[in-house]
This record gives structure tokens, C-alpha cells and sequence, in this order.
């Protein structure tokens, strides 16, 4: 499993953000659902080694993220695009992109030709000498990605990608999701059901700081059978139906 994670728990002061959750994934696309507050962002923050848990056991690609040399290995490998990213408004396309590569220590023979690929590959190769500030908030978006996928992470952890981006972007993007989760272990927070439909074999759901589902879609939507949990969609009832059930 490439993500191990055992009675995990992050606080603020006296919020616990994450409470208590028990988590494992392998290679393909994990969803992760859930209401705002519910604890998403926390807990891809900490499997991003950004924060480190207040209590808990997690193991990242069979390291531990506790100890300084697993760590730096663990962030060699990783890939993190998280919500809101700072952008460098002078930098090119390209030359963020490079800036990340280097920070993730990759051979610096390799970086030139992966950039370019990466580039490419999140539809942006007429943008590559574009400075950032000149971009619209969706290229932004695909720029936050690029950066996340550019070592060919084999955990690669995504914070509602989706928001923002335009209907057509949406689709390919989850196609993107789909092929990079036939090879890494991806977790993407979304609050769209859409995207947990498309592109993701597994799905848990968050509410309050817990992990209330764990499963895959399909059992999610069976979630909402005998119930009259509201949604437009079957995913979406499904989604009512265990947070009613959790919180009753
Ligand atoms: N740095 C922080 N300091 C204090 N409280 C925080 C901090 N980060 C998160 N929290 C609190 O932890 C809880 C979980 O927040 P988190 O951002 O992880 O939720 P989320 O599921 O990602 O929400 P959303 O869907 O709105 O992005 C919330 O109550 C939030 O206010």
C-alpha cells in the first residue's frame, strides 16, 4: 500500500481538524468527499509532509515521513497541488514548472526534457514562454498541476483541481486523472460527485474530521437505496444518505 494511514489526528488549538481517521491506498485514483470543514485539505496537507500529524501513524511509499532522510525521499517522489498555490507572476510556464523539478531534486539532465513533456501533456505547449501573470485563472490551474506531475510522482495528492476549470477542461482533466492513477496512487479532494464518478475506482468520504465511507462509488450510490436522501444524482443521494447517517 502506498498510503498507510492508523488512527490519524490533526489540531488546531481545539479543533481537530482530523480525528481519528484509519485510511489505506494503493495504485489508481482515490476521491476524497466530503463537506466544507470536514477535514480534506488537513489531511492531504499532512500526507504532503506539509504539516505533521498531532498524533498518528502514517506510511508514505513504504517510508516514514517522521524521520528526516524517509522524508526528503518521500518528497522526492510525491507530487502536491494544493488549493491555492503562489505563483511567481514573472516566471514563464516553463520556468515555473523547472523551478519545481529542481526543488524535487530530480537529475538536472532530465529536467529540460520532462518540463517540455509536462507541459505538453496539461495542454499548455503554446503557453510555455507566457508569463504566469498574463494567464487565465484555468491555465493557472493546469500550471498548479504541471508542477505537481513533473517527477512522475508515485503519490500524487490533488485539492480540488477541478474548481475552476471550464466544462471541456473538467473532462479532460479527469481523463488525465484516470491515466495518471494506472501507475501512481492519486487522492483528489473535490467537492465535484462528477469527477468521483469518471475518474475515481475508490472514494472515501469526510465528514467532521472522520472518514464516515469508504468504498467505491458504486457503493456509495447504493448508499441511498430504502432512503430519501436528496441529490440530483445517484452519487449525490448516495453522499446525503451517509452523512444523514453518520450524523444521526
Ligand atoms: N491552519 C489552521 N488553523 C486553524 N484551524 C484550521 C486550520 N486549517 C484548518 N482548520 C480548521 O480545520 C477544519 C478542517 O478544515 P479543512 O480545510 O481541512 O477542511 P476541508 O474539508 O478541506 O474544507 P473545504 O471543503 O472548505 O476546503 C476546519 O474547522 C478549519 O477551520
Amino acid at each position: 500500500m502506498n498510503v498507510e494511514i492508523t488512527d490519524l489526528t490533526r489540531r488546531f488549538g481545539r479543533v481537530r481538524a482530523v480525528a481519528g481517521v484509519s485510511l489505506q491506498a494503493g495504485p489508481g485514483v482515490l476521491g476524497l468527499l466530503g463537506p466544507n470543514g470536514a477535514g480534506k485539505t488537513t489531511l492531504l496537507r499532512t500526507l504532503a509532509t506539509v504539516i505533521s500529524p498531532s498524533s498518528g501513524r502514517i506510511r508514505l511509499l513504504g517510508r516514514d515521513p517522521g524521520a528526516h532522510r524517509q522524508r526528503r525521499e518521500i518528497r522526492r517522489r510525491l507530487g502536491y497541488v494544493p488549493q491555492n498555490l503562489g505563483y511567481y507572476p514573472g516566471f514563464t510556464v516553463v520556468e515555473f514548472v523547472e523551478y519545481f523539478a529542481l526543488l524535487k531534486e530530480m537529475p538536472p539532465a532530465t529536467v529540460s526534457r520532462a518540463v517540455a513533456s509536462t507541459v505538453e501533456r496539461v495542454g499548455l505547449g503554446d503557453k510555455a514562454t507566457a508569463k504566469l501573470r498574463t494567464l487565465s485563472g484555468g491555465m493557472l490551474r493546469r500550471v498548479a498541476i504541471a508542477q505537481g506531475i513533473v517527477n512522475e510522482p508515485e503519490l500524487l495528492l490533488l485539492d480540488e483541481p477541478t474548481a475552476g476549470l471550464d466544462p471541456e477542461l473538467r473532462v479532460e482533466f479527469r481523463a488525465l486523472l484516470r491515466e495518471l492513477g494506472q501507475r501512481a496512487t492519486v487522492v483528489v479532494s473535490t467537492h465535484l460527485v462528477e469527477d468521483v464518478g469518471s475518474a475515481c475506482a475508490r472514494v472515501a468520504l469526510m465528514d467532521r474530521g472522520r472518514v464516515v465511507f469508504h468504498g467505491t462509488p458504486a457503493e456509495l450510490s447504493a448508499r441511498a437505496e430504502g432512503t430519501n436522501a436528496a441529490g440530483d444524482a445517484p452519487l449525490e443521494r448516495g453522499y446525503s444518505a451517509v452523512l444523514a447517517e453518520s450524523r444521526s
